[in-house]
């Protein structure tokens, strides 16, 4: 033994060759400021070993390192010194490695990302298994690497594949990775670690040319200007298409790579150090670390909950065949759950499959899937026009038409032909579940299953219990959720349950724009680009359906008549009056067609005025988003406030699955922090004469006065 951590241990495995390996207690390991130490003080131990002839980076987990610790991120950027200092320090650890005056191999397993792909890039050759799955995924943390892997990755796979890795963070499975030589070899699992011991014992006996392989990553970027300048304007067109404005960390790593490609390692270095120091300052990097951090919350308690479950779905049964049933339909099917689809038309039956066989064509067609899966999936899905063939399925996902006394009579009909045990839901965007509960003889059997749509793109799953939902439904449902790749959060029972209660407030804060006779396409552009929303409010309104939004809007104004009081004279209720409900009907605040290549087109027909009026007047930026976005955040303190929902994470996560919440904002609630309690206050205070969605509670002006955070962790 020449070193022991309680993370890593050094032994010499044969005469000369000393192997690291990483053993952290629990499943992964990760560079956490333990790690790093450790591994600083194994590297100390072997240089001046006159024994070492070379070394040998393995884990003896299932996977090789998943990166750095992100829990302890937050904390530490809050303080800027430390931050400059920790990744001074945690960066030259990795030089120790590829200093070592002997050759070294890493031996890569499951992920090997962040700083797992950076310990391998500091040695001199890295072999892999076939379940490595290798990348630098910073960016999506609103970061860059940090510990030298924008160095060394334009220097062992060239410029311009380091900058399509790192820019967008993707991951390398074996074959990619071997195709770009990110690594030398790829070898079975039972194989890795004498492949790479035979590999090391090569290059000490100088048949492998360690020191030629090392060289290349102590200097400066082997590219002449020409092909410099070409990948690094390329990158430059590719950032601003796909991240834009709003995401500074692809632009980051591309201004690194490009101001180190002259340098040596050490000037290199300081630079990805600086522009690291630099965007974990950003409020970008914090809202997107945030995201992480909740997923993982989100995560961690479906899966707790899920276990308790002790009714397993093995076959489901899904109530309407259209948009939203076919959906279900098809993504249950695909995750290997068997459905039985009822509707009561024959032709709503046909289109349901015919969407699941798109979606399965468009997958087969990308190379995704085979045709055996296609089969297999479409087999599962089993059409009906009786009931009586859902005598045998665990769970029924009701998904008929958005009316109340429909709903009752289907659910009480179906609760007549499934067994005792077997569980009901209901996919309604807005219908009290309590309210639907009475329609049944055990409501402890039902709640909520509320997907988004698309539903196999959108990946939320609400969750709703209703007064007497039982422990064992909502377990046996979040299973479910799981099982169909979906992630699952859990709120009380209201009026739009989390996410479309507080996507109304936003609606009605547009309208009053309106109102004010801003135009529409003004506040669309707006809300895209400068707030960064995917599609504005009025878009937003013709994906949705008029009629849809126009009803949702008789339930919200019934559960909070004080505050979302239904307005007649409203463009929303005056389109879906005049049958224009969106994209459904090609009319909407917009009109909607293809040009001649078949690519769908949207555009403005002045005759929508007709029937909203001119809308002449114009708006500041900032007062736009001011109206659209108080009402919101203030609905979701109140979702919280109420404990329609346990916390501001589980709330920030909804939004971002299930809205496409822009992620550099972080959700509502990082975006009321990034803001400030006190600032928002103020700010809803200017406007709190245009209605009780604009008032803030009194625990927020609270919070805002006390310097209190919704945040639990
Ligand atoms: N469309 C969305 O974006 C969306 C999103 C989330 C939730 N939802 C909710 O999902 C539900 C369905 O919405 P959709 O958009 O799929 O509607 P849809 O109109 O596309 O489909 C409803 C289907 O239900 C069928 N149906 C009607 N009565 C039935 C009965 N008694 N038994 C079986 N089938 C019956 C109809 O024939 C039709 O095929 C609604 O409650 C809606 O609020 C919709």
């Amino acid at each position: 033994m020449i070193y022991k951590g309680d993370n890593l241990h050094v032994d010499f495995i044969e005469p000369g060759i000393a192997e690291i390996t990483f053993d952290a207690p629990g499943s992964v390991n990760k560079f956490d400021e333990k790690t790093l130490t450790e591994f600083s003080e194994a590297l100390d131990s072997l240089s001046g070993n006159s024994d070492l002839r070379g070394v040998l980076v393995r884990s003896a987990k299932p996977t090789f390192i998943v990166g750095a610790d992100i829990t302890e991120f937050l904390t530490l950027f809050a303080d800027l010194e430390k931050t400059k200092t920790w990744v001074h320090k945690a960066s030259r650890v990795f030089d120790k490695l590829e200093d070592l005056p002997v050759p070294s191999v890493a031996a890569v397993n499951g992920f090997a990302l962040g700083g797992g792909c950076e310990a391998i890039l500091a040695c001199d050759y890295r072999i892999a298994d076939e379940t490595a799955v290798i990348g630098l995924p910073e960016v999506k943390l609103g970061l860059i690497p940090g510990f030298g892997g924008t160095v060394r990755l334009p220097r062992v796979i060239g410029p311009d594949n380091a900058l399509e890795a790192i820019t967008t963070g993707m991951n390398h499975k074996p074959e990619k990775a071997l195709a770009v030589g990110l690594v030398d070899a790829v070898t079975s699992s039972d194989h890795l670690k004498e492949g790479a011991l035979s590999m090391l014992r090569d290059a000490i006996a100088g048949e492998l040319d360690w020191q030629a392989k090392r060289q290349p990553k102590l200097e400066a970027l082997k590219a002449n200007d020409t092909e410099k300048l070409m990948s690094f304007s390329t990158a430059k067109g590719m950032i601003w298409a796909k991240a834009g404005k709003h995401y500074p960390s692809p632009h980051a790593a591309l201004e690194v790579v490009e101001r180190g490609a002259g340098e040596g390692r050490e000037a290199a270095l300081n630079i990805e150090n600086e522009l690291f120091v630099k965007l974990t300052q950003t409020d970008a990097a914090r809202a997107q670390v945030g995201i992480f951090l909740a997923d993982q919350l989100v995560k961690g308690k479906s899966k707790k909950v899920a276990k308790s479950a002790t009714k397993k779905i093995s076959r489901a049964g899904v109530l309407g065949a259209g948009i939203m049933g076919g959906g279900i339909a098809y993504q249950s099917a695909s995750r290997g759950v068997p459905v039985v689809m009822k509707d009561i038309r024959r032709d709503a039956l046909d289109l349901g499959l015919n969407e699941a066989s798109k979606i399965l064509g468009k997958a087969l067609e990308r190379g995704k899937i085979s045709q055996k899966i296609v089969a297999k999936t479409l087999t599962s899905i089993t059409p009906t026009l009786n009931n009586s063939e859902l005598a045998d399925v665990d769970i029924i996902v009701e998904a008929v038409v958005e009316n109340p006394k429909i709903k009752a009579s289907v659910l009480a009909e179906v609760e007549k032909v499934v067994a005792k045990d077997a569980i009901i839901t209901s996919n309604t965007s807005t219908i009290s579940i309590d309210k639907l509960a009475e329609s049944l003889e055990d409501p402890s059997r039902f709640c909520g299953m509320h997907f988004f749509n698309p539903v196999h793109k959108m990946p939320l799953v609400e969750i709703i219990r209703g007064k007497h939902t039982s422990d064992e439904t909502i377990a046996a449902v979040t299973a479910y959720a799981l099982q169909m790749g979906k992630t699952a959060i859990v709120v009380n029972d209201c009026p739009g349950f989390l996410v479309n209660r507080v996507l109304f407030p936003y609606f009605a804060g547009f309208s009053k724009l309106l109102d004010d006779d801003i135009d529409f396409t003004g506040i669309d552009k707006v809300m895209e680009k400068e707030f960064g929303w995917p599609m504005g409010p009025a878009y937003l309104c013709d994906v949705v359906g008029m009629d849809t939004a126009d009803h949702a809007t008789n339930v919200m104004a019934e559960g909070f008549p004080t505050r979302m009081a239904r307005d007649d004279n409203g463009a929303i209720a005056k389109l879906a009056a005049a049958e224009r409900y969106g994209q459904k009907n090609g009319k909407g605040f917009y009109e909607y067609s293809v040009d001649k290549r078949g690519r769908p087109q949207k555009v403005v027909n002045p005759d929508v005025y007709d029937i909203i009026g001119k809308k002449s007047a114009s708006a500041e930026k900032d007062e736009i988003i001011a109206r659209c976005m108080i009402p919101m955040v203030n609905e979701m303190i109140r979702c919280v406030e109420e404990g329609i929902v346990d916390s501001a994470e589980e709330a920030d996560i909804a939004l971002i699955y299930g809205l496409g919440f822009p992620p550099f904002r972080g959700g509502a609630f990082r975006y009321l922090e990034t803001l400030g309690l006190e600032k928002f206050v103020e700010l809803a205070d200017k406007y709190a004469d245009l209605g009780e969605i604009y008032q803030v509670t009194d625990g927020l002006r609270e919070k805002a006065k006390t310097g209190g955070t919704y945040f639990k962790s």
